[in-house]
């Protein structure tokens, strides 16, 4: 056994399904203790104290797990690893050459055009939901089209091209990649309950497999297009110009297979991450009118009338980015993370870990100590503005949704442009109200955090009188700050909440 024995750490048989449990789990067992998922010893960590701890002392070359069963199917089917499943050298080569066009906020940026055409066209297409489906008024099952809208939106940004994912009929294909992206990640957790040798004999791996190479089969198309295109530019004599794949593919620092098992990760992390998180945040506005009116204030003083949002628009912002930075902690998509201490030993607390420990960091738990997010069960969005009492308290590793250092999250910049874009367009057509006759909708870990059953809301048309310039935000407690509306500048008196025009 690894574990040093102390009386802290108490081995305990448990179902990772039940992922949920780890606040039930961290409440009698403390911050941290042992657990065997399979053939696997995890050590649950679960306080943010401890959490920091382990993450300071990951190496130059973290490695969340090593993902057998990911990796096994690249190694079955020769293919390359993606930026989630490699690991090493390699791993950091991957990242170098894939970080500056997701990552650097230049590049990022130029991606608005393209995501604001998207975020139009999710826009038109929750109006004809209505229309044909909802009584003229309910969106049915918000998360199925929210994720059409993030996988149009990932592809619009990697591969310049529309998908075609929000028209009446959605092609054959994306439906299908859709249908796979979930079916694989619903059997992960299987397989990996069963040791690496019998996984060949078990039907779920064949399962696996074949949503794998339905993946990998979309991404290699819309790669072989892209190539196609390029070539037929060149041979013109045409300039080529173009965003993220094109990018790669002229710069020769990645061979194709490798472009290829990197777009496929990309892909798979880029949907269901952005669109549960919106889901989440839509299903709490539509409990919260007070909130959403007052994020409604802030779009429409920051970016008045038809005006689309850009990017500096968004850093105007403060209040949308409050709103889904609360959501993340209340919902965190990726509900618990994992670290492996390859390099060194790891102390947490008075424990010595070996190295090759396998770390569970159980997120999840932590964004409900209430030590740290007081009244942590309900959806507070000002304790994330400049200034609030509650934020100067807050412990920096209370709430991590896109993980931390090096190994972080390679789309984070632009699962926010995409999810700002899209809920600052969405407040200024409607107001969001919850289904009258719904019940609360609960999290449920399918690898990721999903709603455990379909979000239905009403989409109620804001008359287009109402889309004007707006200079009042009536209460926005604890924010003392400047709205520069393209026009004009406010400041807003965070004690009665009324903007002054400057
Ligand atoms: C709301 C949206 C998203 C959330 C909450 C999220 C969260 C995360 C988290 C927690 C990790 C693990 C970080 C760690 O281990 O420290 C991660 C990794 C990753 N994410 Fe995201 N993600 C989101 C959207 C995206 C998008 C849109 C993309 C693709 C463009 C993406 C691509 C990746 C990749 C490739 C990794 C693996 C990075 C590595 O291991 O080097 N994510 N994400």
């Amino acid at each position: 056994e690894h574990i040093a024995p102390s009386e802290n750490v108490i081995k305990n048989k448990e179902n990772s399904f039940q992922r949920l449990r780890k606040i039930e789990h961290s409440r009698i067992y403390g911050p941290l203790w042992k657990s065997k998922y399979g053939p696997l010893v995890v050590v649950n960590v679960a306080s943010a104290e401890f959490i920091e701890q382990v993450l300071r002392q990951e190496g130059r070359l973290p490695v969340r797990t090593d993902m057998p069963h990911w990796r096994s199917y690249r190694e079955l089917r020769n293919q390359a690893h993606g930026p989630l499943t490699e690991m090493g050298v390699n791993w950091q080569r991957i990242r170098s050459i894939l970080n500056p066009r997701m990552l650097k906020p230049k590049h990022v940026s130029s991606y608005t055009n393209t995501i604001n055409d998207v975020v139009s066209d999710f826009i038109h297409r929750v109006s004809l939901l209505r229309e044909t489906n909802g009584g003229g008024v309910m969106v049915h099952d918000l998360t199925a089209e929210l994720y059409k809208f993030a996988f149009e939106g990932i592809c619009s940004v990697l591969f310049e091209t529309r998908m075609g994912c929000m028209n009446q009929v959605v092609p054959e294909e994306t439906q299908k990649f859709i249908f796979s992206v979930g079916e694989m990640f619903q059997l992960s957790p299987i397989i990996v309950l069963f040791p690496k040798s019998v996984w060949p004999y078990l039907p779920f791996w064949k399962q696996f497999v074949a949503a794998w190479d339905h993946l990998f089969k979309v991404a290699e198309g819309l790669i072989q297009q892209k190539m196609e295109s390029i070539q037929q530019k060149v041979h013109l004599d045409q300039s080529v110009e173009g965003a993220y794949l094109t990018h790669l593919l002229l710069s020769d620092q990645m061979t194709v297979t490798e472009i290829l098992g990197s777009i496929t990760e990309l892909l798979l992390a880029g949907v269901d991450t952005t669109s549960n998180t919106v889901s989440w945040c839509l299903y709490e506005l539509a409990k919260q009118p007070e909130v959403q009116e007052q994020l409604y204030q802030e779009v429409m003083s920051v970016c008045p009338g038809d005006e689309l949002p850009n990017s500096e628009d968004i850093a105007r912002m403060p209040y949308l980015k409050a709103i889904v930075r609360e959501t993340l902690r209340l919902y965190p998509v990726v509900p618990g993370n994992a670290r492996v201490s390859v390099d060194n030993e790891i102390v947490v607390g008075d424990h010595l870990f070996p190295k090759d420990t396998l770390f569970h960091l159980c997120h999840y738990a932590v964004s409900y100590d209430e030590h740290i997010y007081p009244d942590a069960h309900s959806f507070l969005p000002q304790r994330w503005l400049r200034g609030a009492p509650e934020k100067s308290r807050q412990h920096p590793f209370g709430s991590l949704p896109f993980g931390f250092g090096i190994r972080a999250c390679l789309g984070r910049r632009v699962a926010e442009l995409e999810m700002y874009l899209l809920l600052s367009r969405l407040m200024k057509h409607y107001e969001v109200r919850p289904d009258p006759a719904g019940t609360a909708v609960k999290p449920i870990t399918r690898t990721l955090l999903c709603p455990a059953k379909p979000i239905d809301l009403q989409f109620v048309d804001r008359p287009a009188k109402q889309r004007r310039a707006v200079y009042t935000i009536s209460v926005v407690p604890y924010s003392s700050y400047f709205v520069k509306t393209r026009h004009n500048i406010s400041h807003i008196n965070h004690h009665s909440g009324a903007a002054v025009p400057a």
